[in-house]
């Protein structure tokens, strides 16, 4: 599976859940992977088909997405093609159902028309898979249900024994319980990843709409565009993205424009233009969103609240997907909230349109949040966080101004409490400014007592002051059919209840932009300004002038052969590698090859020409060749730097996967990559020895994960009193009971020796003492760090050693050189080498050259990089290893 990753798509690891799922696939059993926007869940149906040599079929939402994703597979010499309306060519559905093709995309239109034959064809030449992308269209709770989706369970009858698998960014528990239903599935295998996308950074800002405020937002635009990559600005109506355009083109932006109203060949030819980096900003309304996979767009900015928050996610989602960092800012305006009867309009059915009323006020109140925004998108979806601030999103960066509120709290809920709680927030805010209107006079609310004490302020800031009650629980909105109605919650009862009988306690808020705008009466227009950050140096960290000089001519060189092609850019190789390519600057296709995110057909079809153009562009910037690529990413940016001096890079990666990436230790212990698991037990031991290294650890995170309580703490307090010395863990773990492991009692003495309060960071009892009692008991009485081998060691079999074990490459593989005793010394030729080599896991070049002690050492070197350039054996860890 892995020499397939890199000879098709040029990368060396699995991503999380990838290798399982295609395992999973492989032998048969459903699955559904519901994982974040730009996790990669396209490689789990696409590696099956080059492993088993049978076609998989893709059931995709949209044609032009079909499009991107054939050609892209084309430009790996992956066989691959469509059906769906817009197919002019005739042949192909013969040649797909005679099994031509690694990869045939369908509509869920087509594929349920078409004729059973077609099936019945295909399974005869073998069919390895049918995969459901965007499976939230499936349910009436998604926020994109296509009536078609539903019907693709009928496929079942024509599809028997063939497994299904359903794929999705955004799916909430409803909307995975209607997937796993609708599809039939039965013992399916479930992966659900985190959501997290943290290369991206979230913000938001509310603003004026018109044009001085996109006369701003261009100006802004055009400082970084030529420069860095692309830029989607989603609108929610047509005319604000006409708007956009229009004033991009005027300042002279290569922009596109992407609505439903456009006729379907301008928006497939704005497409095509954008993704081919013709266009650098496209402006477009959702129409343009799910599915779209150009890796090098920089930034999405949304014009106006989306109607969702699984819109906005998925919008948002386009953005960073080769993992650099890029930025996602959302505007919003106060009008925009008003729009929830014209959303519901498109719900056929009570059920769809409470889930459309309940997705778009989650997006409400993501505008209007004060805290962490990434956690409050993540915890929507479902995940359990341990982190308040993710250090990466406006609120968390930016400081922020806090002051008292109690008293004006005190008069927005009494008299929301006075109005009886059957209205929305605009009663209540207009009885708090004075107002007359008919209607409050018809209901006597101009006779409350709080009638006319709110003219302080205006009417948004006492919408800011509501948010903001909301989000900490003072008061709740209720949603009945189209109609919200605002009231008070029990803490915002026992806040009136307390403000009435002792003195006011104080209620500490954020004063939110928008309250500091509506309170200096200055909202100026062109408040984008300084929002936008300097994208044109973003990613360069660590680059010379002379290496951004070379990384734009390779873009060039790029774009180049893209259109020699007739493809796109991103196609050819992603901007990552482009920077990757710059920093290691390859003087032989072997170590162009060796790069990450080089495949095969980019070798073999552009090898030569790339090596030639490096060549020519060295020497006129003096730039060395054969260099180490250390190109940073956005995530090592963000929280950490790329190593610890104290630690190997076993417990750093370690370290780095559970505190920044949050995976979990089974996670961490089966991440792909290396050539075995480590031993739960020995992550946790790394993740421990981080911490005393000083790395950041969320103890109450890691004391959850094993199992570590007040109680068991207080036990080992006890045990270690006993014994008299903390010096040795033996004598304390005897005292202890068994369900008490040496885990729990480094940590506990780590915490100690930190100067971390247990009574802080600990639950008293254990949540679930079976969970933990198991977790802990699984390989960590033992003693830890024991590198595990029952090996015979007159075996020739490669053995791994731990140093492997922990992904460092190892200097000398564990080859036994054996050769019969009586054998003439083997010659090394291409044809000895990989017979040689295909009996071992992995083999490093000392050994090769030990073995093969009749050559000399640069006849064995030439030969093995002739191989690697053929793609017949790959180098990892410094070990050769046949594809
Ligand atoms: N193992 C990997 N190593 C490096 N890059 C990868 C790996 N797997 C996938 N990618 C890259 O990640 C990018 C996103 O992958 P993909 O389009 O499959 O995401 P997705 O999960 O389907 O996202 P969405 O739901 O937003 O459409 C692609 O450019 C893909 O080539």
């Amino acid at each position: 599976m892995e020499s397939t990753l890199k000879r098709y798509f040029g990368y060396s690891q699995f991503r999380p859940y990838q290798k399982e799922i295609i395992e999973m696939v492989l032998d048969g059993r459903d699955c559904l992977a519901v994982m974040a926007t730009g996790s990669g869940k396209s490689l789990c149906y696409q590696i099956p088909p080059l492993v088993k040599k049978k076609t998989a079929v893709v059931i995709s939402p949209l044609l032009s997405l079909m499009q991107d994703q054939v050609m892209s597979l084309n430009q790996r010499g992956i066989k691959a093609d469509y059906l769906g309306s817009t197919q002019k060519d005739s042949t192909v559905q013969c040649n797909a159902e005679s099994g031509r093709f690694d990869i045939l995309y369908m509509t869920p239109e087509k594929a349920c028309s078409i004729s059973p034959r077609f099936w019945s064809n295909l399974s005869k030449a073998g069919i390895c898979l049918l995969a459901v992308d965007e499976a939230h269209c499936i349910s009436e709770w998604g926020h994109d249900f296509r009536k078609e989706y539903k019907q693709l369970d009928a496929l079942r009858e024509h599809l028997v024994d063939v497994p299904f698998i359903g794929l999705t960014a955004t799916a909430t528990e409803k909307v995975r319980q209607d997937i796993l239903r609708s599809l039939k599935m039965t013992d399916p295998y479930i992966a659900v990843g985190s959501f997290d996308r943290n290369n991206l950074f979230y913000g938001v800002k509310s603003f004026a709409r018109g044009m001085a405020f996109v006369d701003e937002l261009v100006n802004e635009i055009s400082k970084y565009v030529a420069t860095s990559g692309s830029t989607i600005i989603y609108c929610t109506t047509v005319k604000d993205a006409e708007q956009i355009f229009k004033s991009l083109e005027s300042a002279g932006i290569r922009a596109g424009l992407y609505h439903g109203q456009m006729g379907s060949k301008a928006r497939e030819e704005s497409h095509r233009s954008f993704i081919r980096d013709d266009l650098h900003v496209m402006v477009a309304t959702i129409a343009f969103g799910m599915g779209i996979d150009k890796p090098n767009i920089r930034c999405v900015i949304h014009y106006g609240c989306p109607k969702s928050l699984e819109s906005y996610y998925q919008g948002s989602g386009r953005c960073g997907r080769d993992g650099l960092a890029s930025i996602c800012w959302l505007y919003y305006t106060r009008s925009d909230f008003a729009k929830a009867d014209f959303y519901c309009a498109e719900a056929d059915t009570v059920k769809q349109r409470q889930a459309i009323m309940e997705s778009f006020m989650a997006a409400q109140r993501y505008c209007l949040l004060t805290t962490c925004r990434r956690r409050f998108l993540l915890e929507y979806f479902g995940e359990k966080l341990t982190f308040t601030k993710c250090g990466n999103c406006d609120n968390c960066t930016s400081s922020k101004m806090e002051r008292d509120m109690s008293r004006e709290a005190l008069l927005l809920l009494t008299c929301i409490r006075s109005c009886g709680g059957h209205w929305g927030l605009n009663m209540p805010i207009d009885v708090l400014r004075g107002s007359r209107s008919k209607r409050i006079v018809d209901n006597h609310f101009d006779k409350l007592p709080s009638h006319g004490t709110g003219k302080d302020y205006p009417p948004n800031w006492w919408k800011a002051l509501a948010g903001q009650l909301i989000a900490h629980g003072y008061l709740k909105e209720n949603v009945q059919d189209y109609f919200r109605t605002i009231s008070l919650s029990p803490t915002g009862q026992q806040f009136l209840h307390s403000s009435i009988t002792v003195d006011q306690p104080q209620l500490i808020l954020t004063v939110t932009n928008e309250m500091v705008d509506e309170e200096e009466h200055r909202f100026e227009q062109g408040n984008a300004k300084g929002d936008l950050q300097n994208l044109a140096s973003l990613g360069f960290e660590g680059f010379s002038e002379a290496e951004v000089k070379l990384y734009h001519m390779l873009l060039e060189m790029r774009m180049n052969l893209a259109k020699n092609t007739g493809t796109a850019p991103y196609a050819i190789c992603g901007d990552q590698t482009i920077k990757k390519i710059t920093k290691i600057r390859p003087s032989t296709k072997v170590r162009l090859a060796n790069i990450d995110g080089v495949n095969q057909h980019l070798v073999a079809n552009y090898g030569d020409h790339i090596i030639q153009t490096i060549n020519d562009m060295v020497q006129e910037l003096k730039l060395s060749r054969d260099g180490v690529a250390t190109v940073q990413t956005a995530i090592t940016k963000r929280v950490m730097p790329n190593s610890h001096k104290g630690l190997s890079s076993a417990k750093f990666d370690a370290w780095r996967l559970w505190q920044n990436n949050r995976l979990s230790i089974q996670e961490i212990s089966h991440f792909p990559g290396r050539s075995a698991p480590i031993k739960e037990g020995t992550v946790i031991l790394y993740l421990i020895d981080a911490a005393r290294e000083g790395c950041e650890i969320s103890w109450p995170r890691l004391c959850k994960d094993i199992g570590l309580t007040q109680e068991i703490c207080s036990k080992i307090e006890g045990a270690i009193a006993k014994v008299g010395s903390r010096e040795r863990l033996k004598p304390i773990k005897e005292e202890l009971p068994e369900d008490v492991s040496y885990v729990h009692i480094r940590a506990f003495l780590t915490m100690q020796d930190l100067g971390i309060s247990t009574k802080d960071n600990l639950d008293p009892q254990p949540s679930n003492p079976e969970l933990s009692a198991s977790q802990t008991n699984t390989n960590l009485h033992s003693p830890p760090l024991t590198a595990c081998s029952n090996e015979n060691p007159t075996r020739k079999q490669p053995r791994t050693d731990e140093s492997q074990i922990e992904g460092t490459p190892s200097k000398k593989s564990h080859v036994i050189v054996e050769h019969e005793s009586s054998a003439i010394p083997p010659e090394a030729t291409d044809t000895a080498l990989l017979e040689w080599l295909t009996k071992y896991d992995g083999v490093d070049l000392s050994t090769i050259v030990e073995y093969f002690n009749d050559s000399k050492e640069d006849v064995v070197v030439n030969l093995l990089g002739s191989l690697e350039s053929e793609f017949l054996i790959y180098k990892k860890n410094g070990l050769y290893r046949v594809m």
